[in-house]
């Protein structure tokens, strides 16, 4: 299923980047084209932008008027929440206010009566920001938008919280936010049987993106319930149970939630004696934990706990700092990871999976302006260790494990700068030569595979899929040159043999 959102808009960061019509990214050779007037918003071309000023025409003046009253230039711009409830009310105008648009809109769930303190301050400061980005100074100016009192801004402002998805480039990137409320309807699990992407079809033009779809992961019996997530499902129940709460406003009941067991794969340490089996971590109440397997118990709790500790530490300081300073939060992360991993937290676990993650993509923003073979060798075996920590988690043909699968892949695929050699080459990970290709090619095999599923098979898996599809056959080409090289060689060496005069 794919519908278009009532409406999208791109993060501040995202602006200059992206297409505000069609969010596709910026023409390769050629950048955005910057609309004149308020400077703030960018196309593709000419096409996108007339597409666009229906919605855009009242924003363009409230951006103006929001950037000349603006207290410094970082404030210049209003925030993704506050554009996009101007694009709401205006569209309820453009709409009618009784028409099945704005409707739509009224019918998304609410959760104003049972709103968390928590977010009382953020929706009143949302709350001032879109009074003053939309130009009224009393709430009787609010009703041309089909609010009658204050109180029925904080309701819109509650079903924008409750209703909104991000909006992600192919590979899953959040680049805006957007509202589409029929998709909203669906209610969340961690144990989803569905996802939503924006895959980019190749059958539609641009002029139908933003296309959200909503891709089925398995079957769905009869009268059974389409889930989505709402929460990043590879976090611990606590952490999602939170989120769930302060922003939704609901405790999850669904069977990863309630039924306990013996140890979550997301809070997990390898057993100490090595059976293979995992041990729950130790928690301040109850220290005492054991491989659930053969029944070996951690000998040094206090440590794993204070592991965990820095790890979940460094990670939130790395994650702020991973724009501002990527080269430090890259030091906190390469500190850290190792600390996590000899305490024995296995690679789906929180926050190792996290971290890892957070390491492949400061290596990958590294990697052209210092492609070393020893630094593609770790940016590969970091993200196998993630790929690999996503496959305990999520089922075969979940997006987030496809894409890992592609991102391991594409590094594998990547020309070596200086191939190992010497004696203990064929002990190594990653492999080279040859193996490498053979395991890039066997990674985007697999990544294709679950691409088809997590991005829908009928449009062979999203521009993703595609990529993924072409880099399939060009590997398939340089194996092929390689397989005939040895067999020629091979050839060779026998036809020299053969020929050669036998003692
Ligand atoms: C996006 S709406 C989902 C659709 C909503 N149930 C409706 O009827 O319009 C999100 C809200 O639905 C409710 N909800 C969604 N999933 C839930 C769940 N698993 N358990 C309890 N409430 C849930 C919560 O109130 C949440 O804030």
């Amino acid at each position: 299923m794919a519908v278009p959102p009532h409406v999208s808009v791109l993060s501040t960061g995202n602006l200059d980047q992206y297409c505000s019509a069609c969010a596709g990214p910026a023409p390769a050779g050629g950048g955005l084209k910057r609309c004149p007037k308020c400077k703030t918003v960018f196309y593709c071309n000419s096409e996108c932008q007339n597409r666009d000023w229906a919605w855009h025409k009242r924003e363009c003046i409230a951006l103006q008027k929001w950037a000349a009253t603006a207290p410094s230039a970082e404030l210049a711009i209003p925030g993704e929440a506050v554009r996009c409830l101007g694009r709401i009310l205006w569209g309820s105008q453009k709409e009618g206010l009784d028409s099945p648009w704005a409707q739509e809109i009224r019918m998304m769930h609410s959760n104003r009566s049972s709103l968390q303190p928590s977010a009382f301050e953020s929706h009143t400061h949302l709350a001032h920001s879109v009074v003053r980005y939309l130009g009224v100074s009393s709430p009787q100016e609010l009703e041309p938008y089909g609010l009658r009192s204050a109180g029925d801004l904080v309701d819109l402002i509650s079903r924008f919280t409750t209703n909104t998805f991000t909006l992600t480039e192919p590979a899953l990137t959040p680049i805006g936010i957007c509202v589409a409320p029929t998709i909203a309807f669906a209610n969340h699990s961690c144990d989803p049987n569905a996802v939503i992407v924006f895959p980019r079809s190749s059958s539609a033009s641009s002029a139908k993106e933003p296309l959200l779809h909503l891709i089925v992961l398995r079957d769905i019996a009869a009268g059974k319930e389409v889930r989505i997530s709402y929460v990043d499902t590879t976090l611990p129940k606590a952490l999602r149970q939170k989120e769930l709460k302060e922003v939704y406003g609901f405790e999850c009941q669904c069977k990863l939630c309630i039924r306990a067991l013996p140890a979550d794969p997301r809070e997990a340490l390898w057993c100490p004696k090595g059976c293979g089996g995992i041990c729950p971590y130790p928690t301040e109440e109850n220290v005492l934990t054991r491989c659930v397997k053969c029944n070996a118990p951690i000998s040094d709790p206090d440590a794993v706990l204070d592991a965990l500790r820095v790890g979940q530490d460094a990670l939130d300081k790395a994650t702020m700092l991973q724009l501002k300073d990527p080269a430090k939060a890259r030091q906190l992360t390469s500190n850290i990871l190792p600390i996590l991993t000899s305490a024995g937290v296995t690679p789906s676990s929180h926050p190792l999976l996290a971290m890892t993650r957070l390491h492949q993509e400061l290596l990958i923003a590294a990697l052209p302006s210092e492609l070393s073979q020893e630094t593609l060798d770790e940016t590969i075996r970091t993200a196998a260790k993630y790929s690999a920590g996503l496959q305990a988690l999520l089922p075969k043909g979940h997006p987030v494990r496809a894409v890992a699968l592609g991102e391991l892949g594409k590094l594998l695929a990547v020309d070596e700068p200086s191939p190992p050699s010497g004696p203990d080459v064929a002990a190594r990970f990653p492999p080279s030569g040859p193996p490498r290709l053979k395991l890039a090619y066997e990674s985007l095999v697999k990544a294709r595979e679950e691409m088809l599923v997590g991005f829908g098979k009928a449009d062979g898996g999203g521009q993703l899929g595609r990529e993924i599809r072409d880099a399939v056959v060009r590997l398939e080409k340089e194996l092929g040159v390689w397989t005939a090289g040895i067999r020629n060689a091979l050839e060779d060496t026998v036809a020299a043999r053969v020929g050669s005069p036998s003692k």
